[in-house]
């Protein structure tokens, strides 16, 4: 039994530390708010993030850092943009030497850093592992079957860490490649903008079948220009999460594109309490990334541009479609 310390008590981070109990570990579970960790140790239900789903009695929550000097393992499981806020919260100290593994979805705005290049400024003493893939909270909550992509610099230590997290309900599958697997995680969750906005404008799903293999495509070639490994994308964390996020109306992302595809602005959808669409804040960030590394990347453009408010969807497809004609592979 490990000493697993699991950072930010929202859906996911209450999800991983429940698929971390399932494992068999000690758990702590370190949220901002202390009525949710009252909650969780007291009625064992987290009813704001995840509904009436039942958590171990042995989950312990709290707010603040005290247990995290004691933790074998780390996850960090706040909003993508509030990695860095957290982390310096903690200070580099606590985390030294310790496996930190990152599970946010998304690419900071203002720097353009991937989690793990925000954890190796602000701790990097840390060793980093990223974990990815077709995993909604509700579903890895409730103790039913996924498989993830678990990455860290060596294969060898992304074994320990699957093996750590392994569960009769959860399987993560290790890889060296920490870049690839953040490019994937961040960028479908726009992909699952253009996707459900795709579906709010009522276009087919042909059409919507099209922009996730266009997609695949543009993600392969995002991944391999900033140094990941092409087999990631046809992985969990890769395909596996693509299509789920670009085809489930559980997926927030997917959820929130189909809001723009009926003409709402981001901001109404926001107001309307859609919850967290990470692609919102990364998909101007993966924008920037696409041009300075002169990326050919059409869809990350447009979903861009949607978010933006300067186009409508009826103006974008034209765009795309009348592009220059290309020959696939
Ligand atoms: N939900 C899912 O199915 C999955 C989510 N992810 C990823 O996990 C990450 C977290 O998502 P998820 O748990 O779903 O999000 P939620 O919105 O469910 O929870 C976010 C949590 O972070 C807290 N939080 C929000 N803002 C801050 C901040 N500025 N500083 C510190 N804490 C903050 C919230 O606290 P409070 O309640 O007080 O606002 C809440 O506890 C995202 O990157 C997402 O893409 C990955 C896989 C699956
Ligand atoms: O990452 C997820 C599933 O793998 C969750 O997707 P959303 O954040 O779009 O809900």
């Amino acid at each position: 039994m490990a000493r697993v310390f699991v950072i930010g008590a929202g859906a996911w981070g209450t999800a991983l530390a429940q698929a971390a109990r399932f494992a068999g570990h000690d758990v702590t579970l370190s949220g901002r708010d202390a009525q949710a960790a009252r909650e969780i140790n007291e009625s064992h239900r987290l009813s704001a993030y995840l509904g009436d789903i039942a958590l171990d009695p042995d989950l312990r929550a709290q707010t603040g850092f005290d247990a995290i000097a004691a933790a074998d393992a780390v996850l960090m499981v706040v909003p993508a943009q509030a990695t860095r806020a957290t982390l310096e919260a903690i200070g580099p100290d606590a985390l030294s030497g310790k496996p930190v593994i990152l599970c946010a979805k998304g690419l900071e705005t203002g720097s353009n850093d991937r989690q793990s290049e925000i954890l190796a400024e602000l701790a990097p003493e840390a060793e980093p592992f990223v974990l990815s893939g077709p995993s909604f909270a509700h579903d890895v909550a409730a103790g039913k079957p996924t498989a993830v992509t678990l990455a860290g610099h060596s294969i060898e230590r992304a074994d320990e860490m699957a093996g750590l997290l392994a569960s009769d309900s959860f399987r993560p599958y290790a890889s060296e490649d920490i870049v690839g697997v953040e490019m994937c995680g961040a960028l479908k969750n726009v992909y699952a903008l253009g996707a459900g906005a795709i579906e709010g404008a009522g276009l087919g799903l042909s059409a919507r079948s099209a922009f996730l293999a266009r997609a695949y495509a543009e993600l392969g070639r995002v991944i391999v220009a900033l140094g990941g490994i092409d087999a990631t994308l046809s992985g969990l964390a890769g395909i596996g999460d693509l299509a789920l996020s670009c085809t489930s109306e559980q997926s927030r992302n997917y959820r929130f594109g189909i809001a723009l595809g009926r003409g709402q602005s981001v901001d109404a959808i926001r107001s309307g309490g859609m919850g967290l669409a990470e692609g919102v804040f990364t998909a101007p960030v993966a924008k920037a990334v696409a041009d300075r590394h002169a990326i050919d990347a059409p869809l990350i453009g447009a979903v861009d541009l949607l978010l933006s408010g300067e186009a409508r969807i009826e103006a974008i497809v034209p765009m795309l479609m009348r592009r220059p004609l290309k020959r696939e592979g």
